[in-house]
């Protein structure tokens, strides 16, 4: 994964973030993160058994089952894109609870600031065109379109 995303033992970055969810009394009327996808290309997150993790599916929002132990992997924009779609970059969003608080620690895994979004050429095959075509747009501005909520 490091060499599709620029190469050598340095081409990827890992971010550690740390998400915390007091108890809400209402929790029907309010959410802990609104739906969204990662900008990273792929997400790897534990959290501490409280549920509220889900995903989108056909319209749907599906709860992710909290399994002792386990790590949770979400695939991320980047791959989506370098994939040319045949891997989607899963849409997700975080409930709250009544009683308990909820903590998750997600690590984004990134392509360099300097790595060029796009698919990657050999999987833009002829009958298969291009999904995506950010006109050499590097993560780094990718990722500033993306908090500052402007179009990529
Ligand atoms: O708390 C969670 O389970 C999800 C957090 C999340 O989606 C994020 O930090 O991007
Ligand atoms: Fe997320």
């Amino acid at each position: 994964m490091a060499e599709a995303f620029g190469g050598g033992d340095d081409g990827l970055v890992l971010i550690q973030m740390v998400n915390f969810y007091p108890p809400c009394p209402q929790p029907e009327l309010a959410l802990g993160f609104a739906p969204h996808t990662d900008l990273c290309a792929l997400t790897v997150l534990v959290a501490n058994g409280v549920p509220g993790l889900q995903v989108s599916m056909d319209g749907l929002w599906y709860d992710v089952e909290h399994v002792p132990g386990a790590l949770i992997v979400n695939v991320g924009d980047q791959i989506e894109i370098f994939s040319n779609g045949r891997y989607r970059s899963v849409l997700h969003r975080a409930t709250v609870s009544r009683e308990k608080t909820r903590m998750s620690w997600p690590v984004f895994v990134e392509p360099r600031r300097e790595y060029l979004v796009a698919p990657h050429p050999r999987l833009v095959a002829g009958e298969i065109p291009a999904k995506y075509d950010y006109k050499a747009k590097t993560f780094e501005n990718y990722r500033y379109c993306r908090i500052n909520k402007l179009p990529q």
